[in-house]
């Protein structure tokens, strides 16, 4: 026997009332969209251009760079990134120097020279063509790999034990963890390819391009540059601000729009059943102080025009790269906002599985089996994720072989009751004691009114959640009624043959003739069904009854095959008082 102590309470998350930033928090309820919409907005400090956005985005880049990730990591990427742009740098560099060099040969009339330059030219200029090609090729290679490694980190730690579970059931604040996961990373990637494009080699070319200004035109070019670059950095640190909110609610409201779209996909029948249907005048001042002033007095006429055009070059180059990166300010804010909901996610994965961890839970699918298997709910309480209490100082045994028939009206636990014997909610006092099976025999199998069919072969859905190495993929869900969808599943549940079934309305779909067959043959088979329904012919293949009142109360009986009648009055009598 080992123990299940599930006793703490469900993470709790900010709502309309009770800000993000610095706020108390309580437990969890239901958010509608429009006060989580109205939250991130109101919470500056979730979605910033700030401090919390560096945490993030470095938090990132760890996992993008980091050795022991083994999805791989970007570092040798990066480094043919960097060693492309430099290439492509010192041929722009050339490039540049050629009119210079056009100036000088032609004033000095050189033949020989001209031929020469016209051939260097033209190598120069295919070169930075060819450059700027390959820079644009690693760069997708370097976009496809971030997307790679962070799309696998993520969905690794999503689809993780029951954290998708939590996340989805008891964070209302991640919005569409899908979208975040799959567009919000794809964006994230091509933004960051984007930017590194303009700037990945900027720091060097900067300090190079500062040092030739300053050669060629003195203290006060970098100055005047220098100046424009703060400016224009100041200016758009306030465009940035709120453009990364922007960014930020308009991945939320695609998310909600794609979701709204795969709901209608989903029921499409139901649907329609109900017929429900921005430096050019400041470059040249820095010339022209440098020509008037009298600094080139001494230089000969034919180097003077060859010295102007290198010295513009050079300068307008420095601007170039200052404005590029002033000009990345749109992408910045683009790369922030999709940091803050990537950066969001992990968080609450973090947040969730840290909870996770708090929780003892066995595995209930190893161990011993010792005589009798008997799950004992020692004095538990029950309450949902929005805070309502549904059971407390609940003691209960449910016994091997003893079938159990769970009844009770709409929202009174039943199906809750299911969920914290499985571990999927916590309890929030008592605990729950879990026997251990010693062979690959599984505990318990739960089927639900509307079974999960994944797209696969027939086999895929028999075995489901074993994998079969099988290409074929059908959508199982478009394919068979809902009657045959249930039947399926008890084909799954047969293959599985767990100690006991968690049968949640599962045959309600189903003839009464093929019902009596599900039960023997799970008699047969020496499964236990614990079973939810409203149905009392079902009563006739239980040992006992549990009645759950909706008032927070239950009582019990046992049920003698003759007697059933008199079991569906005593039910009857409890309900109606
Ligand atoms: N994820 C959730 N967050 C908040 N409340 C929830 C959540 N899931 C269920 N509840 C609430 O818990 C209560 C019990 O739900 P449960 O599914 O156990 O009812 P039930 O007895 O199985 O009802 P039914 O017979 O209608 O299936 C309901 O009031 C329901 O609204």
């Amino acid at each position: 026997m080992s123990l299940l102590s599930l006793n703490h309470e469900y993470q709790r998350v900010p709502t309309d009332d009770n800000n993000i930033k610095g706020a108390e928090t309580r437990t969890t309820r239901p958010i509608p969209l429009d006060v989580i919409e109205r939250n991130n907005r109101a919470a500056k400090n979730q979605t910033s251009f700030d401090r919390l956005f560096c945490k993030r985005f470095f938090r990132i880049c760890q996992i993008l760079f980091s050795r022991s990730n083994p999805d791989g990591n970007l570092i040798g990427i990066w480094f043919i990134f960097i060693f492309a742009s430099l290439i492509n740098e010192i041929a722009v560099y050339f490039a540049g120097s050629i009119p210079s060099r056009f100036y000088i040969i032609l004033i000095s009339k050189d033949l020989d020279g001209l031929k020469t330059l016209l051939v260097f030219s033209m190598l120069i200029v295919l070169g930075a063509g060819l450059g700027k090609s390959v820079v644009k090729f690693v760069g997708g290679i370097f976009s496809l790999y971030t997307r790679k490694i962070l799309t696998k980190h993520l969905q690794s730690k999503y689809v993780n034990r029951t954290t998708f579970y939590r996340l989805l059931t008891t964070r209302p604040d991640i919005d569409n963890p899908d979208q975040r996961i799959t567009q919000d990373v794809d964006k994230f990637a091509e933004t960051l390819r984007l930017i590194c494009e303009e700037i990945i080699i900027a720091p060097i070319l900067i300090a190079y391009y500062t040092y030739l200004t300053w050669v060629f035109s003195g203290f006060l070019g970098p100055v005047l540059v220098y100046s424009y670059f703060l400016f224009g950095i100041v200016g758009s640190r306030f465009l940035i601000v709120p453009l990364v909110n922007l960014v930020f609610m308009k991945e939320f409201h695609e998310g909600n729009f794609r979701l709204l779209h795969v709901r209608i996909r989903h029921f499409a029948e139901s649907i329609s059943f109900s017929l429900g249907e921005n430096a050019e005048h400041a470059r040249y001042i820095i010339i022209a102080i440098l020509v008037f002033n009298g600094t080139y007095d001494d230089v000969e006429k034919d180097k003077l025009s060859g010295i102007i055009s290198m010295n513009s070059f050079i300068t307008m180059y420095l601007i170039y790269k200052f404005t590029e990166i002033v000009d990345q300010s749109v992408q910045i804010s683009d790369l922030a906002g999709y940091t803050a909901r990537i950066g969001q996610l992990l968080e609450a994965i973090e947040d969730v599985d840290n909870e996770l961890e708090n929780v003892d839970i066995d595995s209930p699918f190893s161990g011993q089996l010792s005589g009798e298997l008997i799950i004992t709910f020692d004095q538990i309480s029950i309450t949902t994720p929005s805070g309502h209490q549904l059971l407390s100082d609940f003691k209960f045994f449910i016994e091997q072989e003893k079938n159990l028939m769970i009844v009770g009206p709409n929202g009174s636990g039943k199906t809750s009751l299911l969920r914290v014997m499985c571990g999927l909610w916590p309890v929030s006092r008592g605990h729950i004691i879990i026997p251990h099976t010693n062979d690959q025999r599984k505990l318990f199998v739960y089927l639900p009114q509307t079974p999960y069919l994944a797209f696969g072969s027939l086999r895929d859905q028999i075995t489901y959640p074993m994998r079969n190495d099988e290409n074929n993929k059908y959508d199982w869900d478009k394919m068979l009624t809902p009657g045959e969808q249930q039947k399926l599943a008890f084909a799954r549940l047969f293959f599985w043959r767990p100690v006991f079934a968690a049968l949640d309305e599962s045959t309600s779909m189903l003839d009464s003739f093929i019902e009596s067959q599900i039960f023997e043959s799970c008699k047969d088979l020496g499964i236990t069904t614990i079973t939810v329904s409203h149905n009392k012919n079902l009563l006739k293949y239980h040992d006992k009854v549990l009645l759950l009142d909706g008032k927070g109360g239950y009582s019990t009986s046992d049920i003698d095959i003759d007697g059933c009648e008199d079991v569906w009055r005593w039910i009857d009598g409890n309900l109606r008082i």
